[in-house]
């Protein structure tokens, strides 16, 4: 049997709907054996993060080193990364251990507004991170703060996704969660081509992990070795489904629904 291998670094989030957690979901709803290093722990639930706690240096390279020696994964994701320090490590690991199919996640702020990543680590992420590419996922206030121009058009956005494939990611996908209108538009650049991924918008407060979950869909395909195309439409029915049959849980924003896409039969 061949087993698909994917592994996310990213935090955890005790609350369930993001990181590691939605990650790990997100890979088993796909038929796909998820693997992870945890950078951080967070005390979060569906009101907010409420404490983060950044693992060594040591502690996260040494999860990435053992998976590196056994068990070489088809696709890794990064998501929550905290520190330039935390960064940089996370990409000498990718690039000594040669993953090429690497999922960006720039995770900077949870939606309740807690950062998740230090202003100062921004240029490590650009420097270090985004370089080793195959796709990256910024919504747009991560996308404005990696190129340092506001993102009010859609020319904009176009413009954005060229200068962060000049940045070195071969994949660009500026997710439309935080546009307006009665659609949500993602965004993808191939380095020549524009694709548009066009959904309705679902009027609803629980979004929480909807960038994780999107991410480790793209994650989970490209370890079964789709194209990049084919990766993020499939993310993106994988995140629709999620989102419309809504789990309705926490006070809070909730968690989207990982079991939706599969229940729906859509696999
Ligand atoms: N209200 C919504 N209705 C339908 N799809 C959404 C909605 N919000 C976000 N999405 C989808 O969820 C994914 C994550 O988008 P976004 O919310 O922009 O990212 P993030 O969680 O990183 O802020 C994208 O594929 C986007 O199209
Ligand atoms: C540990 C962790 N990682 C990432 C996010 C971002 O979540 P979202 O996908 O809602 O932007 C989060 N809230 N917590």
């Amino acid at each position: 049997m061949q087993v698909a291998k994917a592994l996310t670094i990213a935090g955890s989030d005790s609350g369930g709907g993001a990181g590691i957690q939605a990650d790990l979901k997100t890979f088993q709803e796909l038929d796909v054996f998820g693997m992870s290093a945890i950078t951080a722990v967070t005390a979060q639930n569906t009101m907010g993060v409420h404490g983060v706690y950044p693992l060594s240096i040591e502690a996260v390279v040494q999860q990435i080193k053992v998976i590196a020696e056994d068990l070489s994964p088809d696709a890794v994701k990064t998501g929550m990364l905290f520190s330039a320090e935390l960064t940089e490590a996370v990409a000498n690991q990718i690039h000594t251990s040669s993953w090429l199919k690497l999922v960006v996640d720039p995770v900077m702020v949870a939606k309740g507004g807690a950062p998740l990543l230090q202003e100062q680590a921004v240029d490590s992420l650009k420097r270090n991170l985004i370089p080793l590419a195959h796709v990256i996922t910024p919504n747009i206030p991560e996308a404005e703060i990696i190129v340092g121009f506001a993102i009010d058009t859609f020319e904009k956005r176009k413009d954005a996704a060229k200068a962060i494939f000049q940045l070195g990611a071969q994949n660009v996908v500026i997710k439309g969660g935080h546009g307006e209108g009665s659609e949500v538009t993602d965004l993808l650049f191939d380095g020549k081509e524009f694709h548009l991924l066009k959904s309705m918008r679902t009027e609803t407060k629980h979004t929480h992990g909807t960038g994780c979950t999107f991410a480790a869909a793209i994650t989970a395909e490209i370890a079964k070795g789709k194209t990049v195309v084919d990766a993020v439409t499939t993310a993106k029915a994988f995140i629709q489904a999620a989102i419309e049959d809504t789990l309705g849980i926490g006070s809070g924003h909730g968690p989207t629904n990982h079991w939706a896409y599969r229940r729906r039969g859509a696999k």
